[in-house]
């Protein structure tokens, strides 16, 4: 798979209980893919807290130890907001195919959110690959992703 992220590192991956089923499903697909991953939990169904879960995928690709995230929750928006609080992350929601596109393309997301209770299964497994292999268009998009972070 050709991809503008270093597959070389694994994927961040992580969700809280209302994404925990798609990430399962998704791990089966990347492994599927022959990609490797990292499982930030949680690892059942009971109820947690998101942040829990996000902080720590969001600092394995600020840190570099991981090629992009993967967040899943209900709505993806708590994961977002989680996410963005770090300065090197740019985490954004998609619900649909060419939304992963563009968040790409425009935005050079590092974190895809996924809401599971709003996207089908194989919805989000197009949204995974759309993601991993549409590079940044860079030229004026690059001027205002660099204008994103605060410090
Ligand atoms: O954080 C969220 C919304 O911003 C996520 O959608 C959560 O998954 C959701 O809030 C969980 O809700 P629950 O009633 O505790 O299952």
């Amino acid at each position: 798979m050709t991809s503008s992220f270093d597959l070389n590192k694994p994927i961040a991956i992580g969700s809280d209980h209302a994404g925990f089923d798609y990430k399962e499903q998704l791990i089966s697909f990347l492994e599927g893919k022959g990609l490797s991953y990292k499982d930030f939990g949680p690892f059942s169904r009971d109820s947690v807290d998101y942040p829990d879960y996000a902080h720590p995928v969001a600092e394995a690709v600020e840190s570099g130890d991981c090629a992009f995230g993967i967040l899943l929750c209900g709505s993806a928006n708590g994961v977002a907001i989680t996410a963005n609080k770090h300065q090197q992350i740019r985490a954004g929601i998609c619900w649909g195919d060419e939304i992963a596109q563009l968040v790409r393309q425009h935005n050079d997301a590092n974190v895809l959110c996924i809401p599971a209770r709003f996207v089908r299964e194989e919805d989000a497994e197009k949204m995974v690959t759309t993601f991993i292999t549409t590079p940044f268009e860079g030229g004026r998009h690059a001027n205002r992703v660099g204008k994103i972070a605060c410090s």
